[in-house]
This record gives C-alpha cells, structure tokens and sequence, in this order.
C-alpha cells in the first residue's frame, strides 16, 4: 500500500517535494529550499528577527546551530540531539517538548535574509542583491513599521499548528542573546494552492484563491519567474527566490454586506465555482476581450483578475503562498483578520511591485482592505547535506 512509499528514505530518486500523508516529513535537503514549491500546507508560523549581536562569528554560528535544529524537527524529531527529556536534570533541555508525539506534519522552515542585514554590521553591504532594494511606498498602505521588516525571516508551514509553533520557538529559543523577534504571524487555511494536486482554498470573503497561481508542475515558468538564474545578481542566491509578505487587513463586516454581484464584479471570478466571469469551469481561460450586450467589458476593468494578471504587467507572474488570520475582535465589534499574504519571484522589482502598483490605484478591493504589514528577503537555494549551512554561501 502507501505506506511503502510513506517512509522517510530518500535515498532512491529526487527527494519528496511533498509528503505523501499530512504526517509525513519533507525532504530538508535539495536543491531548492522547501516551503515554496512544496503544496501549501495549512497553518503558518512566520517569524521575523532583529540580529542583535554584533559579531560576525556569532552570528554564523548560530545560523549553523539552526541548520542542524531545523534538520531534526522537520524530519519529526526534537530540537537537539538529547530532546525534551534526555538530557541533564540540571540543565534546560535542548527541547521544549510540546511536539513530543506529533508526527512531522509536512513541516517545512524556510529562511530569507533582509535588506538590513546587509547594513555595515556584518560586513555584507557588498554581497547585497540589487533586487533586495526597499520597496516603493505605494497608495493607501498603512504600514507599521513594528510589524515590518527584519534581518532574517523563517517561513514554517505544517498541517498541525502545533507543530509549526514548536519549530518557532525553538529556533528563537536557540536564538538567545543573538536574535530577538522582532514580529510574528499565524496563519491558517492556506489562501493559495501551489500544485495542480491540490484544491484550491478559499480566503476570508469567501472566493477560491489561487487559481491561476504559479504551481510546482509549470516548470518552464517557475524557471523564468520564480527561481533566481546564475547572472541574476550576488552568486550566493543563484537558484533562490525573493519573498515578499504583506499582512493585509480585510474589513469583513463591510464585505458582508456587499451584494454578490459587487462581490463577483470586484474580483472578475464567480463566487461558487470560481470561473472567470462569462465562463463555466474554474479553469477556464480568462477572456479579458469579451464584452456584453451594452458594450461594457464582461470583466470589469478596475476588477481584481484583471489589474493583476500577467498579461497586464509584461507577463510577470508570482508564486502566491499566503494564509488568512484571525487575531480575535478589535474592541469596536469587527473581526480583526484577513491575509498575511506571501509571494515568491527572481525580482520583486519587476514582479510583485509592477502588480502591486496597478492595484494599489485601480483595484476595486481597495474599499475593503488595508495593508498594515510588509516584508522583503531573499531566500537563498536549497542546502545539499548535513555539511551546509543556511547562509553558507552568503558569509563565504
Ligand atoms: C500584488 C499582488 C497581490 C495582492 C497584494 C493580492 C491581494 C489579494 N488577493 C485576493 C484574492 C484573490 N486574488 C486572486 C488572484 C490574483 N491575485 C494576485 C495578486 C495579488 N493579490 C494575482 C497575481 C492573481 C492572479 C491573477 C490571474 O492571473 O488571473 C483571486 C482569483 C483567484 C486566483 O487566481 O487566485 C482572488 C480571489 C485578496 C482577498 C487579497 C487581499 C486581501
Ligand atoms: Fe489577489
């Protein structure tokens, strides 16, 4: 059955870009970082650190110390090597112990680097990536810087919540004296699919999302406009990608009371089965041409499909990986929640921020929603054995 094919060997064949089960592990090794292609687990624990030592050696040590820590616990094991209760009576152990019993739920920990960590303190400023350069302020945001930013960034996906938060707070943990957190997210409900295997989820205000997503099966694509090429910039993130977050406020209420047709006119799509507007099926190719009885354009200009896609930007695409959040009520009767979105490309310059641009003008969704947080960090490729390190090639 499959469970022959559940085990954690990969010594046959490439390693499992997915785990076969929500129980199983994924592949910590290979030539690309898990957590981007890998299809979208449900539950996100993202964290975001302040370096706070100001030595180099320090700082390459703990990165060292978290490669092996992240090796173990997406493999299912514990943070170090005695575990939460093997260890010296005396002394803390080496793990905090909430995960003990829970399979490794498809946890994957994927690391990016900030444009201010390139700053004068570790002696990177000429290892800094051209596509690492600040975002533009774009219309309507409303960013807080406290829940912006950072030097370094762990992306941990699961399908047990559990799990994922273990992951986080051992490697904070580790951190001590080192890193502080400088902010963090959960999430839930992947709010994209990232592979032709999956459903595609749906967001906070009801509507399928990720359809027309970049998936780990488009391969010429995601070689074009995911992974960064050899020449691209610093050798160091050859055959990474650049990650871009935007934790986005979505004013439930106020979309509750909006018509179903406003609703369906604001993101081009069908709110059941998720069909472009004038199509059928939730595949169906998008006709942008198509126009009504009157005249009028059958999907709307200023609607969501239209302003992002590609063929409006030049044929830029983004692999979107975001989750919905909940953070309980926010005291005047509302739900605080909406989407800590999260997109992967080879440059957020000629990607997400073309795309964000147009948005940010045209996009009828801008009456319902806020962005309250943004990130930037370049995610180095995948380590190829238990002698790499995150961050080797970079402090090279
Ligand atoms: C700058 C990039 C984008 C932001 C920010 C963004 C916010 C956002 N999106 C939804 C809901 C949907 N988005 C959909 C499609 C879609 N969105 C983006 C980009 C951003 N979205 C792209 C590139 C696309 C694909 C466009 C295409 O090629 O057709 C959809 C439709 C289904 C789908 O294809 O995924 C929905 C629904 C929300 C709620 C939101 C902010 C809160
Ligand atoms: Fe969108």
């Amino acid at each position: 059955g499959a469970g022959a094919f559940a085990t954690r060997s990969v010594l046959e064949g490439p390693p499992p870009a997915a785990a076969a089960t929500t129980s199983d592990p994924v592949s910590f090794y290979g030539e690309r970082q898990a957590g981007i292609v890998t299809p979208a687990q449900d539950r996100l624990h993202f964290v975001s650190f302040d370096v706070i030592t100001k030595k180099r050696e320090e700082l390459v040590e703990l990165l060292q110390e978290w490669t092996a820590a992240a090796a173990r616990m997406t493999q299912g094991k514990d943070a170090g090597t005695f575990g939460a209760v093997g260890g010296a009576p005396e002394a803390p152990p080496d793990d905090t112990g909430e995960a003990l019993g829970l399979p490794a739920s498809g946890l994957t920990l994927t690391i990016g680097f900030g444009p201010s960590l390139f700053d004068d303190r570790f002696g990177l400023a000429a290892k800094k990536p051209a596509a690492l350069a600040d975002l533009p302020k774009f219309p309507g945001e409303d960013l807080k810087p406290e829940i912006s930013g950072g030097d370094i960034c762990i992306q941990a996906c699961a399908h047990d919540p559990q799990v994922a938060v273990h992951a986080i707070r051992n490697l904070a943990r580790i951190g001590f004296g080192r890193v502080s957190i400088r902010w963090s997210q959960l999430g839930f409900g992947r709010t994209s699919s990232t592979s032709r295997s999956q459903a595609t989820p749906r967001n906070l205000f009801g509507f399928k999302d990720g359809t027309n997503n970049l998936k780990l099966e488009d391969a010429a694509l995601l070689k074009d406009q995911l992974w960064v090429a050899p020449g691209d910039g610093p050798a160091w993130m050859a055959g990474g990608s650049y990650m871009v977050t935007r934790k986005i406020r979505m004013n439930i209420e106020t979309w509750d009371r909006t018509s179903l047709v406003e609703q369906e006119e604001i993101f081009g799509r069908d709110k059941g089965e998720g069909a472009p507007m004038g199509k059928k099926r939730e595949f169906d190719v998008i006709d942008f041409a198509a126009k009504k009885p009157d005249g009028t354009p059958v999907i709307p200009m200023d609607s969501h499909v239209r302003l992002a896609h590609p063929s409006t930007h030049g044929n830029a695409h983004l692999l979107r990986r975001g989750y919905n959040y909940v953070e309980g009520s926010d005291g005047l009767g509302r739900l605080d929640a909406g989407l800590f979105f999260i997109a992967y490309q080879r440059d957020p310059h000629k990607q997400y921020v073309p795309i964000q641009m147009e948005l940010a003008r045209k996009d009828k969704l801008n009456e319902y929603i806020k962005h309250i947080s943004s990130g930037l960090f370049a995610c180095p490729p995948g380590l190829r054995d238990a002698g790499d390190y995150w961050g080797r090639a970079l402090f090279a």
